[in-house]
């Protein structure tokens, strides 16, 4: 009988994407599963792929078809969910499918690594094969079974429990170990010893005894030295004697630095107790049912998904809780880590390569039952999901701009659908999307109200500083914002200032001709450094000292402009020398664990003032902040996104809740020169609901999401009259294969027009229902591949497009 791979490959320059047909050859029959990797030829060259499903007969003539040259995994990597899900990513957001496979694995599986199997039996258990490789070592590389053609009998070792395979990540340091002692398993081996044992070898009789009493156990070295009370030479004797052994212990590494206090469930509040009542109701019934948890700031969402995942995990499920990256703060992890200690894994960018590598494998082994994670924590390889969570559901990290271009939400749903199991997301401030699907019941809707201690929201006074500056206020803080701070200073309170950056950086202008210096290679601004007096492209990571001079007329008074955080840091020591400022920002906190410290600082009162950007706007929870003043609310206003409005209002709202949190009463200041701005006098007045109807009066009238869906097409080019022509043929494309109630905006040129050297031009797609759309997406990609791509053209679709 012929045995048939069909394998997805890795080249995702091809035209058709499709699973081709390979041989397994015989030997190789048991060995091959779903969702395994391999090597195989395709073209001229042997390239990556995941075998996607096993058949027993092919439409490719039996003398075309070609071998698998290499297995990569004997066991899985993917499992058949996963096989699954990737097929509707390709779907869902039209990408190959190999992206979708790649993106469910940690990146370690995508390095270059190698393959150890380590012994886990005894030398005699092992098929006599395989034996003899073990004899020196416990630990040997996969490639020398290859070599030997022993893959099935290692297989059967690997089944049977007495080996087992790791990737060792090559470059980024391998699995550590430390060295334990193992005793031996017999006691009366271990008498024979101790009988030939010198009488006068007191110490060694004396820790023979103790051995004894725990055969087959193990031990750190140091544990042996303390218990029996022996010296370090007193344990090497016996180990040489045989009494006891060295074995190397697999240690994870460990990416918390810090030891957590457990903490026990709260007392809940008659809202979190209703909330926490239907989620675990929707689990009891295996139900995929999906929550939007709304609850105002600090109204103890986050003790509620506690309460929901212990109950998952007392059912034997496990529980996925995702977070955005910049709240995936010390403060927010450490709070799963007391509730559920060593049960949770952490994954986020801040891990290195082998550390993530580690929390994956800590999932897919079963060691651990909740993960915290940032995006793509959404895939990981858990086999019982009992519950899924998004945190701050609004969040645009959960969408990934990079091929498969996916919504975590979208994934999250999806998985819950599979598992039977509920999705809570929780927002003080959900999407407009979430909140209109809860107001049709495709969500249900749970609400907290109050503050989990009964709180008080913070006040909120929005300050116009077009009048600050008519009386003659010319510092970037008005008058009551440092009123506010003085006060606090005073009592010995703590106040956060909060920059709003988005959209927003300092550059440098020449004071005389109005050059501002642009990357070479973006048509974008340079963002100014202090710390190294240097300018640096945040797209595309160009980077050059500070001009002496204007490169355009050669004036000397060019400078740099712009209010960032090292400037406002400088005001506040002019105001208050005596203020003690802990400020975080990309520059502060680059280096690991800085981020950490910086909070800690703060939090252990070493500090008055908390001054940052984007990253300090969440998950924090400090009781002795009061102010929040926040110093331009209108920067995020003005971008090229049809969801500004929305994310200047999240924003403001989540920065205002971190005040007065606990006992002490909070307030906010919102200095903004469009005090006008509904997002600003909405967020004002802290309630969501109004927010909400405004802004979807706005997009109604203006035909935006959730009345219309979006997609976008975008093309770029080196040269600007390739980028425009091609752009043209889209639209002339689209024109012709859609229906008339569609209507298709373009070809414009993007928001930034170019990026790396390449020319961006678009075409934005607006539709209600088309049901002919993603087969004309698909066809037009079809083109781009086969011919536009030969000619240097790349061509994107987005499905769920944020700047358009
Ligand atoms: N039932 C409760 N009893 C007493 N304190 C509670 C209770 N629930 C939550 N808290 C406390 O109230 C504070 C706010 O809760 P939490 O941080 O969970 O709110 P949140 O809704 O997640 O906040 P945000 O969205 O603003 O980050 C925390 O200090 C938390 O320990
Ligand atoms: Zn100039
Ligand atoms: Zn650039």
């Amino acid at each position: 009988m012929i045995r048939i791979a069909k394998v997805i490959v890795d080249v995702a320059a091809y035209p058709v994407d499709r699973p081709f047909d390979y041989l397994i050859p015989a030997d190789w029959h048991d060995l091959i599963e779903c969702g395994c990797r391999v090597k195989v030829p395709f073209g001229p060259r042997n390239v990556l792929g995941f075998v996607v499903e096993l058949a027993s007969e092919t439409d490719v003539p039996l003398d075309k078809i070609k071998p698998i040259t290499q297995v990569l995994d004997i066991e899985p990597v993917l499992t058949e969910e996963m096989l699954r899900l990737a097929k509707w990513l390709k779907k869902q957001t039209i990408c190959y499918e190999i992206d979708a496979l790649q993106v469910m694995l940690p990146s370690a599986l995508r390095a270059k690594y190698e393959k150890m199997v380590y012994l886990q039996a005894e030398l005699e258990q092992l098929d006599p094969s395989l034996a003899s490789f073990f004899q020196k070592s416990q630990k040997i590389n996969f490639k020398q079974f290859e070599k030997q053609e022993l893959l099935k009998e290692l297989k059967q070792a690997i089944k049977k429990g007495y080996v087992r395979i790791e990737n060792e990540v090559k470059q980024q340091g391998n699995i550590k170990e430390i060295r334990k002692v193992q005793i031996h398993v017999d006691a009366d081996y271990i008498d024979k010893i101790k009988q030939q044992l010198s009488k006068r070898a007191k110490k060694q009789i004396q820790l023979a005894e103790w051995m004894q009493n725990h055969c087959g156990e193990i031990f750190a070295p140091e544990e042996i030295y303390e218990q029996a009370s022996v010296t370090a030479t007193v344990l090497q004797a016996l180990i040489e004697s045989g009494a006891a052994q060295f074995i190397q212990e697999e240690v994870y590494r460990a990416p918390f630095t810090k030891d957590v206090v457990q903490t026990m469930a709260l007392r809940l509040t008659d809202e979190q107790d209703q909330a926490l009542n239907q989620i675990t109701a929707a689990m009891e019934q295996q139900h995929n049912e999906t929550f939007l948890l709304h609850g105002v700031t600090g109204s103890g969402k986050t003790e509620v998904y506690l309460q929901a995942i212990q109950q998952a995990l007392q059912d034997g499920k496990e529980a996925i809780m995702l977070v955005p990256e910049i709240s995936l703060t010390p403060q927010m992890t450490e709070r799963f880590r007391s509730r559920f200690g060593e049960l949770v894994a952490v994954m986020h960018s801040g891990l290195s390569v082998g550390e993530k590598y580690d929390e994956w494998r800590k999932i897919q082994q079963g060691k651990v039952k909740v993960v915290v994670g940032a995006r793509s924590a959404i895939f990981a390889p858990f086999q019982h999901i009992g519950l899924i969570i998004l945190d701050e559901e609004h969040e645009s990290t959960y969408k990934q701009e990079d091929a498969p271009r996916y919504h975590a939400r979208d994934v999250a749903i999806w998985r819950s659908e599979f598992h039977q199991c509920p999705v809570i997301l929780g927002s003080a401030t959900p999407a407009l999307e979430s909140f209109a699907r809860a107001k049709k019941n495709v969500y249900t809707l749970l609400t907290l109200k109050d503050r989990a201690k009964q709180q008080a929201l913070p006040s909120v006074t929005v300050v116009d500083m077009r009048e600050e500056l008519k009386l003659g206020n010319r510092s970037m803080f008005s008058t009551s914002l440092i009123e506010g701070m003085r006060e606090r200073l005073m009592r010995k309170e703590q106040i956060v200032l909060f920059l709003n950056r988005r959209g927003y950086s300092s550059f440098v202008l020449c004071r005389d001709c109005g050059t501002v210096v642009q990357c070479p290679n973006c048509d974008i601004s340079l963002t100014y450094h202090r710390y190294n007096e240097k300018l640096k492209c945040h797209y595309c990571g160009y980077d050059e000292y500070v001009p002496q001079s204007c490169p355009q007329c050669q004036s000397e008074h060019i400078r740099f402009f712009g209010t960032g955080t090292q400037k406002v840091e400088e005001e506040i020591y002019k105001l208050f020398p005596e203020a003690r400022i802990v400020r975080m920002d990309v520059d502060t906190t680059s280096q690991k664990g800085a981020h950490e410290q910086l909070l800690d600082i703060f939090g252990s009162g070493q500090a008055d003032i908390l001054l940052g950007t984007q990253m300090i706007a969440k998950g924090l929870d400090f009781p002795n902040i009061t102010l929040v003043g926040v110093l331009s609310a209108d920067t995020s206003l003005h971008l090229p996104d049809y969801r500004s409005g929305e994310r200047t209002f999240q924003l403001l709202t989540q920065v205002s809740g971190r005040a007065g949190r606990h006992d002490l009463p909070g307030e906010v200041i919102i200095q903004t020169y469009t005090p006008e701005h509904y997002a600003i006098e909405l967020a004002q007045e802290q309630q969501y609901e109004p927010f909400y109807l405004r802004e979807m009066q706005s997009r109604h009238q203006a035909g935006y999401p959730p009345y219309y869906y979006l997609a976008l097409v975008q093309v770029s080019h080196e040269d600007v009259i390739m980028a425009a022509e091609y752009a043209g043929r889209v639209a002339d494309y689209l024109r012709s294969n859609l229906s008339f109630n569609v209507s298709i905006i373009g070809p414009t040129t993007a928001s930034i027009s170019r990026l790396n050297n390449r020319y961006r031009y678009q075409c934005l797609i607006k539709y209600k229902r088309e049901p002919n759309l993603i087969d004309t997406l698909l066809q037009l990609i079809k083109i781009y591949r086969t011919d536009w791509s030969k000619k240097g053209i790349q061509l994107i679709v987005d499905l769920d497009p944020s700047v358009i």
